[in-house]
């Protein structure tokens, strides 16, 4: 049976892609912090595969390594690592933010992220041939916006990460994806806001974001492709999001 270890399964595409790969009978490693949504999620889906939560904070290096290292046998080896726990803080502009919300997005996204992988590797290589980590990048990632600062940057070190760790697998079978979602809704606008439910859902408002499950669909995809196929990055947007144009500072008429 196939095992995958997510983090943050607590919440929006962690939590849908746990449900996605129970329905196909993979074994669950669930992560995240808050331990009474681990527990609700184990009770969901262990009825129909074997489920192994941890309440986890992905900067802490200690943690992940002890956590990861002494997984149970009967949840190895492992065949896909879903990195998807992050945050966006403070959507204001670079000059207003506070330095503690850049710290933390740079603690999660980068630090939490590689915590994990270095944890994860010796696993993922033993049992290589079609082993997958599959990181969640971002838009934001790849393409500037007002606000965007930390958090788009924090995205751009996941693609290159992403590739930088490609080169180094070669050879072993282990795929590595960048996945590159834009607007989906789930709790991120709220986490990014500190708890503004209105304008959460006012960023959702009129148009048809992506949805988690959305997201977990192509989690299963990309974890289930053809062991000789890896897809390098794969960005993802709502129909209704595109770019828009350059601004330009003017003048006074
Ligand atoms: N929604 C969107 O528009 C997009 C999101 N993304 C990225 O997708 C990923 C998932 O986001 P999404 O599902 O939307 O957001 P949610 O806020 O719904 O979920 C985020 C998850 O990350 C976990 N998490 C946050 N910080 C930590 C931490 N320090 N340690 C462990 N777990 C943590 C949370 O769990 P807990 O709080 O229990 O620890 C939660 O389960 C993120 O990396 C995000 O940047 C990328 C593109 C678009
Ligand atoms: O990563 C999240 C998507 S967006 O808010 O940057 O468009």
């Amino acid at each position: 049976m196939p095992s995958v270890l997510i983090t943050g399964a607590t919440s929006g595409f962690g939590k849908a892609a746990a449900q996605r790969f129970a329905k196909a009978g993979w074994s669950l490693i669930l992560t995240g912090r808050r331990q009474e949504r681990l527990d609700a999620l184990e009770k969901e889906l262990s009825q129909q595969v074997p489920v192994l939560t941890i309440a986890l904070d992905v900067r802490d290096s200690d943690a992940v390594t002890a956590a990861i290292s002494g997984l149970p046998e009967a949840f190895l080896p492992l065949t896909c690592l879903i990195n998807n726990a992050g945050l966006a803080l403070a959507p204001e502009p670079s000059q207003k933010v506070a330095l503690e919300d850049w710290h933390t997005m740079i603690d999660t996204n980068i630090t939490g992220l590689v915590n994990v992988t270095h944890a994860t590797l010796p696993l993922l290589l033993k049992n290589s041939e079609g082993a997958s980590i599959l990181n969640l990048g971002s838009v934001a990632g790849q393409w500037p916006y007002p606000g965007g600062h930390v958090y788009g940057a924090s995205k751009a070190f996941v693609q290159q990460f992403s590739y930088n760790l490609r080169c180094d697998l070669l050879g072993t079978g282990v795929r590595v994806t960048d996945l590159a979602p834009g607007m989906a809704e789930t709790e991120f606008t709220l986490v990014r806001t500190k708890g503004n439910q209105e304008a959460s859902e006012a960023l959702y408002r009129g148009t048809t974001p992506l949805q988690a499950e959305d997201i977990a669909e192509q989690l299963f995809y990309l974890a289930t492709l053809p062991p000789h196929i890896n897809i390098n990055r794969l960005e993802i947007m709502p129909v209704r999001q595109a770019w828009s144009a350059f601004a330009i500072d003017r003048d006074p008429a």
